[in-house]
């Protein structure tokens, strides 16, 4: 997704099925007419054409056999009427059209609007004409689209994205479903899609922020009392959301009262893994920050950082005396599977501090009967969460939502499956999922320092929850700034740390925790 495209999206989160509710109870209970409803929508995808191509003079527009065909008719003929050169392409059967779909398509061509059977363009002609267009309508699928996209979507799906000329998605990149952001089949990557009346929940997770593009919400003037007639599934978060959460420190605050966070990490030869998570802590406010490592990587880590207490500990044993007295722990950042992590492990999990659980502590854990503990913060990616619950990593991508869930039942407190748009799961609310972070997180270290954050957030008091999300948005805003600065691909972790401070500032400067962030809602 656009790094710069944040914050305006509303936080509801829908799956299809929601959304369709959404529409039904808009045309029937509010009385608003659905031709007029599509009317809206085609005039709000168009005046997103205008805005991302304004010299636009030549586009293809495809349309498949259902409304969201129907709002590519209208936006046909809204570029049709604005004077552009407009190939309109009928993938479905127009005689095939129903209800509302078929007036677009009356309407469009009433106007003159020119608009082919697919049957009538050979493939190479249509690759041609989408080659030659200045921007590509895709209103192929939307929100009604079950499984794969069937021939001769796949094929076509297929020639625009071999075209490489910017596409704008009608509500949804077609092949993509709405709810999960699975793409199983072929997917339309799109530059913008503009989507209507419900955020979809798919269009920010799984494979949906790299197939949607920017994505731009529009309500469609649809009257608020519509929102009763379908619960959302999750909150769309990000950090400006979540910096209005944090209290500010009372002018007193001493370090005692800002939480003592032990990181238990590094086994032999993965050192970094415990010094990232420990600064991370440290930089995100944790007054006191302990790492427990193996000995040959305590004087790395106090040149490093040398604000941290660093002990080496080869044994289970040695971790007891550094258990007591602190306030919450983070195990598993490069502890390993062997013998070491082990027994870090047994100790660890004897006690009752909260605990984020991250990487190999995982790995540890999904070779043992499952224990359940409230006060715990799991953070698998999802191979490691594959392994937690036994299933394959495509399981997990066939819906993160539900797998977050079913990692949250069977573990109890909080479970976070990282990837983009990731889901922050607890069983009383409702999930959250975060807007933000960019591919050049994809790399070694990251995820250390997102359990430094989130264990430095715990032993300042926030509740499992907050502490997990509130940690994962932060993550990605400091992630984003640094990119913003460098560049994606050259990004390290120490970058993001770097970034935590400035971020952590924007909560000083909101004040009051709860009052929205300027310019939000
Ligand atoms: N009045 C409304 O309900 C509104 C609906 N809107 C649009 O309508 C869309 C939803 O319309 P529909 O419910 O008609 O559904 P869609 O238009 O998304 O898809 C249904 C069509 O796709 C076909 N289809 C389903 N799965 C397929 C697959 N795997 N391969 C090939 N074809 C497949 C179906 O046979 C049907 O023709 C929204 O995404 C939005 O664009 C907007 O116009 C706003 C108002
Ligand atoms: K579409």
């Amino acid at each position: 997704m656009n790094l710069t495209n944040a914050h305006s999206l509303p936080e509801a989160l829908y799956r299809a099925d929601a959304v369709q509710a959404l529409d039904r109870c808009a045309i029937e209970t509010q009385g608003i007419d659905g031709f007029d409803l599509m009317h809206r929508a085609a005039r709000a995808a168009f005046r997103q054409l205008l805005r991302h191509w304004p010299h636009a003079a030549r586009v293809a527009v495809l349309c498949g056999g259902g409304n969201n065909g129907g709002d590519g008719y209208l936006v046909a003929a809204n570029a049709y009427q604005k004077g552009m050169a407009v190939d309109c392409v009928a993938v479905t059967d127009p005689d095939r059209l129903k209800g509302d779909a078929r007036r677009a398509f009356d309407e469009a061509t009433s106007l003159g609007v020119p608009i082919e059977p697919v049957e009538a363009v050979s493939d190479k002609a249509l690759f041609d004409r989408l080659c030659a267009s200045d921007a590509i309508v895709d209103a192929l699928l939307g929100t009604g689209i079950t499984g794969a996209p069937r021939a001769p979507f796949d094929r076509i799906i297929q020639r625009v994205n071999r075209a490489g000329i910017g596409v704008l998605a009608v509500d949804v990149p077609s092949g993509l479903n709405a709810s999960t952001g699975l793409a199983s089949g072929d997917v339309i990557h799109a530059r913008v899609t503009p989507t209507f009346i419900g955020l979809k929940a798919g269009l920010m997770t799984g494979d949906g922020p790299d197939c949607a593009g920017d994505v731009v919400f529009d309500d469609l003037g649809v009257p608020e009392a519509t929102y009763d007639a379908a619960s959302p599934v999750a909150r769309c978060v990000n950090w400006r959301r979540a910096s209005t959460m944090l209290a500010p420190r009372r002018r007193g605050a001493h370090k005692g009262e800002c939480g003592h966070l032990l990181v238990v990490a590094g086994e032999q030869g993965l050192g970094g893994a415990g010094i990232l998570a420990a600064e991370a802590a440290a930089r995100t406010g944790a007054g006191l920050v302990t790492l427990a490592t193996r000995p040959e990587h305590v004087s790395a880590a106090l040149t490093r950082c040398p604000s941290l207490m660093v002990r080496g500990v080869t044994h289970g044993n040695d971790l007891c005396p550094l258990l007591s007295g602190v306030d919450g722990v983070v195990f598993g950042p490069g502890a390993g599977q062997g013998p070491w992590g082990q027994q870090m492990m047994q100790q660890v999990l004897a006690r009752p501090h909260p605990l984020v659980l991250d990487a190999d502590a995982l790995n540890l854990m999904a070779s043992r009967a499952p224990a359940r503990r409230e006060n715990q913060v799991l953070t698998p990616h999802p191979g490691e969460a594959a392994r937690l619950l036994g299933i394959t990593t495509s399981e997990i991508a066939d819906d993160r939502l539900a797998a977050a869930d079913r990692l949250q039942e069977r573990f109890g407190g909080v479970a976070l499956l990282k990837g983009v748009g990731t889901v922050v799961q607890t069983r009383a609310e409702r999930p959250a999922v975060i807007e933000g972070g960019n591919p050049g997180m994809a790399t070694g270290g990251m995820g250390d320092v997102l359990s430094g954050i989130i264990g430095s957030l715990l032993v300042q008091g926030l509740p499992a929850f907050e502490a997990a999300w509130l940690g994962a948005s932060l993550h990605a805003e400091a992630g984003d700034r640094a990119a913003r600065k460098q560049g994606q691909r050259g990004l390290l972790p120490m970058d993001l740390i770097g970034e935590l401070p400035a971020c952590l500032s924007d909560s000083e400067r909101v004040g009051a925790p709860g009052s929205p962030a300027d310019g939000e809602e």
